[in-house]
């Protein structure tokens, strides 16, 4: 167990907050010390897991996509005025859908790059150039996806965390001189609300090509992006993590 102080007087924003691996770990950071502010698009989803979350410790919510540059703008300018400061950023906000790559419509390709790359990129950049360069202090985790064998079913989606990571490295490597880290998380299969767009026989048998033979909880991603986010793991930039049970190593790639 870590302390309950682990990330006591910190300030986090986790986008996709309000629900699945988002609230997990808002949950976890509050848990251990921080003050939480959870962002997505939908306010009915965000006041829900409000009333859950703050139970735990401070916390409250913003209501922005993270492919609206002006959302974002205004996202920054209300952290500025009522918390001050925001010490780590956990881009978690993202998504997408199974389909045959020759299948995917342009809008459909655009709409997942947009959301997993773009507005990753995006709430990076703005929050980077707000807080954490002129408070040379930062620390980014950004949730990605198991690609380590690429993602058949979901190109868009592979192309797209691919592309996340290496601005994870890039950005390690760029923004050192401000003491930012950046580090990656890529999940394999995680129980949460996510996996109810998926058909469920997509879903059948899915446990049998993990080595570990189960999938993953919510709660064991937010104790790694615990780690990540806090002191403990400090000499550690630009690095991926898989989360996955030993998925990426063995087993059957997706069938659609
Ligand atoms: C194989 C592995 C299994 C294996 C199953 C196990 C996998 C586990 C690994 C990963 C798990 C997770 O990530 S779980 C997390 C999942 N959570 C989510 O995905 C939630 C967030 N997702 C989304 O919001 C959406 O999926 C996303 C497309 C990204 C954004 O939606 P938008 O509102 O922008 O999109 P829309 O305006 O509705 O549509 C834009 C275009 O995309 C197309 N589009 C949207 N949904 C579509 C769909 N289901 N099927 C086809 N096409 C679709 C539309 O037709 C449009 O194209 P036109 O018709 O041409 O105009
Ligand atoms: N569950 C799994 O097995 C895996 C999940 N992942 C990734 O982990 C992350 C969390 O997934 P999970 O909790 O399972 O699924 P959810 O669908 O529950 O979470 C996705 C969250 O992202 C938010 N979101 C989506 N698009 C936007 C947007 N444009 N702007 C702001 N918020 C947005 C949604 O909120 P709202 O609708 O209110 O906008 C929602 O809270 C996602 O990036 C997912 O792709 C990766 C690998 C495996």
């Amino acid at each position: 167990m870590f302390s309950k102080e682990l990330l006591k007087d910190q300030t986090i924003l986790v986008t996709g907050g309000g629900s699945g691996i988002g609230k997990a770990i808002a949950k976890a950071c509050l848990q251990h010390g921080a003050q939480v502010i959870i962002a997505s698009r939908k306010e009915e989803k965000l006041q829900t897991a409000l009333e859950e979350l703050q139970t735990y410790g401070q916390c409250r919510y913003i209501v922005c996509d993270i492919r609206e540059p002006e959302m974002i703008s205004k996202l920054a300018t209300d952290i500025k005025e009522q918390e001050g400061k925001l010490d780590i950023l956990v881009n978690n906000a993202g998504g997408q859908f199974p389909s045959r790559a020759e299948d995917i419509s342009n809008n459909g390709w655009n709409a997942v790059i947009n959301n997993n790359l773009n507005g990753t990129w995006l709430m990076t950049q703005t929050l980077a150039k707000t807080f954490f360069i002129p408070q040379k202090q930062g620390n980014v985790v950004n949730i990605i996806a198991n690609i380590f064998r690429g993602f058949p079913g979901m190109v868009h989606t592979g192309a797209a965390r691919a592309g996340v990571e290496n601005m994870t490295k890039t950005l390690a490597v760029e923004w050192s001189p401000y003491n930012i880290r950046l580090n990656a998380v890529a999940p394999g299969i995680i129980k949460s609300t996510g996996l109810e767009q998926y058909p469920p026989e997509m879903l059948k048998g899915l446990s049998d090509n993990i080595p570990m033979k189960r999938l993953g909880t919510t709660e064991e991603v937010a104790n790694l992006c615990l780690f990540l986010g806090s002191p403990l793991a400090a000499y550690i930039t630009g690095e991926t993590i898989y989360i996955d049970g030993g998925q990426r190593l063995w087993g059957d790639v997706f069938k659609i």
